[in-house]
């Protein structure tokens, strides 16, 4: 079936817009591509010091050009939950290598931060530049030009972007992601938040909020909220980057282990040397970029999306702009509920059908395009699969549901949770900025409030221990913009904010700053563009101004007089206690050259 006449008129634009940088892209990946078996160009003194370590028979393979050799990218490290399993992993990958006749070799390790540890810590200034740090440390190792195809190991917030920021620029080598699965649900992500609400009112002491957290996040895999690392999960799958099946399979279990197996033989199945060549900068194009921004609308993923795919994108050509987002909102149904957009977990939502049975739904009426290229193939009907462990230990693929097992989590396309998708632009006298309704109730979608001025999340937190922050108004907290602090999340705020909110108060939140993807039921217009170190007019409000913010037409304005707004001079913050400590000093050079945030807030792409 062919797309939506309207998902296919914003591909189709999408595709015109970008064309004056992806079509040098391509003709630079097809260059690549012609050089033919890269190690090939490698010197004797290079092949020998690529393979000085592998066996005899691996050096035998390694010094010709017939056998192909897959580089492992890991991210692995104890601090990220998600990412504690991958230590195993290249033991398995170069096990199923050999299987395969292939040869595997870890080409580098990148960093990996959770935004969970340093959330409200100075820490968190340094997460949004990790992103790019990420894809460049995966170009260095990929630099060695050893490898025929790559497995990236990855699953959190910046990682899953950096990664495949790094698989586009390496577009000529195939890319497969490799995940490692979510926890199994422990302590329900609403009662984690109540108790932290108790904490926070001072009815509930430390010990019972570090039970609660314990018993919310409590072993190895992925958070089971529907953050920033799930939506990277859900992306992956519906561009075609993983294994069909493989985005919410629990590690330590033995089908997390035969999917991770699977991937590594078809990552070198698909290269040069074979018949089914699939380079990631061929493989993703318009219509794969355009399949993940649907699959964010119909799952209510990750406002942290509204950067970086479109950073993402802009690595492999492709061009996406918050209105492409926006507009994309209005035609694609909300069909999950997954904690902060409902109670359920990740693992409630894949036992209810998954991706399998999300990605059937959403082709039965054209909102995926589903002749894209995937690792897997051609089409994306192959991914309306359940994923299964075959007697024999590899992986069976059942179609996926007819009917959701709990229409309460995933819903179909004939009953959607809302018409339309969760992620709004919203533009105005301030500015852009952008907003994420789905876990909002429609009574809260239109805020008319004065404004409370903040340049610190701890100053709001403050505020509200002092019981300044009564009535109805909208917090301003500005100066939190790439250019500021590295655009750390502010999801501290969320608490506080819940709180009033629960207590009958109209608020709401709108800064230069970004959310977590954990973030919900607050109305609140982030990533305001241009920033107020930039000059923003968001540096112009004052306390006292009335703003509205309406996400239903999409338009977020200050009501002060044009000309008297105009006038007012920009207000400063002091940010030296942003320059130095816990490595702030060591992205300076970041903090300088990082674009706006509806280009990606990268420094890799103006
Ligand atoms: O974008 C995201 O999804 C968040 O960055 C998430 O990865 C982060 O870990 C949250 O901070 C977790 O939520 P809590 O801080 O509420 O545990
Ligand atoms: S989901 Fe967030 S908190 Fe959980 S491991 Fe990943 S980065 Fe850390």
């Amino acid at each position: 079936m062919s797309a939506d006449k309207r998902i296919e008129a914003i591909t189709a634009r999408i595709v015109e817009r970008s064309k004056p940088h992806r079509l040098p892209y391509l003709e630079r990946v097809r260059a690549a591509i012609s050089k033919g078996v890269h190690r090939s160009v490698l010197s004797c003194g290079n092949l020998a010091h690529g393979f000085s370590v592998c066996s005899p028979a691996e050096k035998d393979a390694l010094a010709g050009d017939r056998v192909a050799n897959l580089g492992i990218i890991t991210s692995y490290n104890d601090m990220l939950s998600a990412h504690q399993p991958f230590e195993t992993y290249p033991a398995l990958i170069r096990e199923a290598a050999r299987e395969a006749g292939g040869v595997a070799q870890v080409a580098g390790g990148v960093p990996a931060m959770c935004d969970g540890v340093t959330q409200g810590q100075p820490g968190m200034e340094l997460s949004l530049f990790s992103r790019d740090l990420i894809a460049m440390a995966a170009g260095i190792g990929l630099s060695h030009n050893m490898f025929d195809s790559v497995v990236y190991l990855g699953v959190c917030d910046k990682i899953v972007p950096g990664l495949t920021i790094a698989a586009l620029t390496f577009g000529h080598l195939p890319a497969v992601f490799i995940p490692a699965g979510p926890m199994t649900s422990g302590l329900p992500n609403d009662e984690k938040a109540h108790v932290r609400q108790l904490y926070a009112e001072g009815k509930a002491g430390r010990a019972e909020l570090l039970e609660a957290e314990s018993k919310s996040y409590h072993g190895p895999g992925t958070c089971t909220f529907y953050g920033t690392a799930n939506s990277n999960q859900m992306l992956m799958e519906i561009m075609g980057f993983h294994m069909p099946g493989a985005s919410f399979i629990n590690p330590g279990t033995p089908l997390r282990d035969a999917l991770t197996k699977e991937a590594a033989k078809r990552a070198l199945a698909i290269t040069a040397q074979g018949n089914e060549f699939t380079p990631a900068g061929e493989m993703i194009d318009e219509r794969s970029i355009v399949n993940g921004v649907v699959g964010l609308h119909a799952t209510g993923g990750s406002t942290n999306h509204t950067l970086h795919l479109i950073a993402m994108a802009r690595a492999a050509g492709i061009v996406l702009t918050w209105k492409d987002i926006s507009d994309l909102s209005d035609v694609v149904p909300l069909l999950a509920r997954v904690y902060p957009n409902g109670l359920a977990d990740v693992n409630h939502f894949h036992a209810a059908g998954g991706m399998g049975f999300l990605i059937q739904e959403l082709l039965k009426t054209g909102m995926l395009h589903d002749d894209v290229r995937t690792v897997y193939g051609q089409g994306l009907q192959a991914y309306t699969i359940d994923p299964k462990l075959g007697a024999d230990g590899a992986v069976v693929r059942d179609k996926a549901p007819k009917v959701s097992h709990d229409p309460k989590v995933l819903a179909s396309i004939e009953t959607p949770f809302q018409p339309t998708g969760g992620l709004k632009m919203l533009t105005g006298n301030i500015g852009s900025a952008v907003i994420k309704i789905s876990a909002v109730k429609p009574e809260r979608h239109v805020i008319e409030a004065p404004a409370k001025v903040f340049h610190d999340q701890l100053e709001l937190n403050a505020a509200f221990k002092a019981g300044e922050l009564t009535g109805d108004f909208i917090a301003v907290v500005r100066f939190q913009g790439p250019k500021a602090n590295g655009m750390p999340e502010l999801h501290k705020l969320t608490t506080v904010l819940g709180i009033l909110q629960d207590r009958g108060q109209r608020v709401a939140l709108l800064t230069d700053g970004r959310m977590s993807g954990a973030s919900g039921k607050v109305p609140a217009a982030i990533h305001v563009t241009p920033e107020a170190v930039d000059n923003g007019p968001i540096g112009r409000i004052r306390n006292g101004d009335i703003i509205r913010l309406d996400a239903t037409h999409g338009t977020i304005e200050v009501l002060v007089n044009a000309a008297e707004f105009a006038a007012r001079p920009q207000a400063t913050a002091d940010l030296s206690g942003n320059e130095f400590g816990m490595g702030r000093e060591l992205f300076a050079p970041f903090r300088a050259i990082a674009g706006p945030a509806d280009h990606g807030a990268s420094v890799l792409f103006a």
